[in-house]
């Protein structure tokens, strides 16, 4: 049947990396078909249409006036879409919802992108979308990737901080990532790792991943909350809860080479503020380390 699945006739550039094909539990996914090394570019795609709406705003009208502008072969493409690669949409909201990527351009935006959406979601993925800020997404490896392994990113941009149960009610799907599968060690410890990140980026920027101060027991101890909160964390607490991070990060298998260059502005302007002699020459001996796990360890020594 999958012969004639209407997938089978998406464009897919001749040079793209992968394929699309069943993917056992989730619909059609994407799929390498040679090896692809960290950092290369999997995928360089323009949008078939962009609606310049926030998401709540969007109506059918909207998305059947996108697709009357459309040229022959764009609209055929366009009706090639299955939902979760089986019948076809009940309405062009969801079909949208389902194919489309929220840019992060000035003015809202979301653009509806026929093969980056095909790519299935994983809490452990192996590629990334790092920006969205062009009407043009390109998504890259994040680690080396085998022939015929399944090509995903993570569909949501702050679940390293969310445990299993938060990540399923957001994407009203279950996912069976090795952070989602239950009864595994590495599932237990990973739901215990991200509330660690949670708990981390608040002591770090003094808000909750909603961008507010919060309430609730994420840090229980009052005095470090406030702290937290008036920006008025000591240097020394603060570079370790960074490099702490970098350690629960890559512990996750989340820890690319975006989450890097995210995290390095902050980790440089710390180390920068040491100023006595002495903790100058601990911070160097720290920062010598290697690994991040080993940078944390002498941190946690001196
Ligand atoms: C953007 S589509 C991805 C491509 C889709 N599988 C297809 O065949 O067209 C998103 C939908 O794929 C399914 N999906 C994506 N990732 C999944 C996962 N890790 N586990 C189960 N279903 C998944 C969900 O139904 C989700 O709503």
């Amino acid at each position: 049947m999958s012969q004639k699945h209407p997938y089978r006739s998406l464009h897919v550039p001749n040079d793209a990396p992968f394929k699309l094909k069943p993917s056992p539990g989730k619909g059609w996914g994407a799929f390498a078909t040679r090896r692809i090394e960290q950092g290369a570019m999997i995928l360089k795609e323009k949008p078939l249409f962009v609606l310049r709406k926030p998401h709540q705003e969007i109506t059918e009208a909207d998305i059947r006036a996108a697709f009357d502008r459309l040229g022959p072969s764009e609209k055929r493409q366009f009706l090639l879409l299955r939902d979760n690669g089986s019948s076809p949409f009940s309405n062009m909201e969801r079909l949208c919802a389902e194919n489309s990527f929220t840019l992060s351009t000035n003015s809202p935006g979301h653009g509806l992108f026929l093969l980056h959406s095909r790519f299935n979601h994983s809490c452990v993925p192996n590629s990334k979308v790092p920006t969205t800020g062009d009407e043009v997404i390109v998504s890259y490896a994040t680690r080396d990737i085998d022939a015929d392994e399944e090509i995903t990113f993570c569909y949501n941009t702050d679940f390293e901080c969310r445990t299993r149960h938060e990540r399923h009610q957001a994407l009203r799907f279950t996912c069976d990532c090795k952070a989602c599968l239950t009864g595994t060690p590495f599932q237990q410890v990973s739901d215990m790792r991200r509330r660690l990140l949670r708990g981390l980026q608040y002591l770090t920027v003094g808000v909750d991943l909603d961008g507010r101060r919060q309430d609730s027991t994420l840090i229980i101890d009052s005095k470090l909350k406030k702290a937290a909160q008036d920006s008025s964390i000591p240097l020394s607490s603060r570079l370790f809860y960074y490099l702490l991070t970098m350690c629960l990060l890559a512990e996750e298998g989340l820890l690319d080479d975006f989450m890097v260059e995210r995290y390095k502005p902050a980790i440089e302007t710390a180390v920068a503020l040491f100023r006595t002699e002495s903790n100058v020459v601990i911070v160097r001996h720290v920062m010598a380390q290697k690994s991040w796990l080993g940078k944390c360890g002498m941190a946690t020594r001196l």
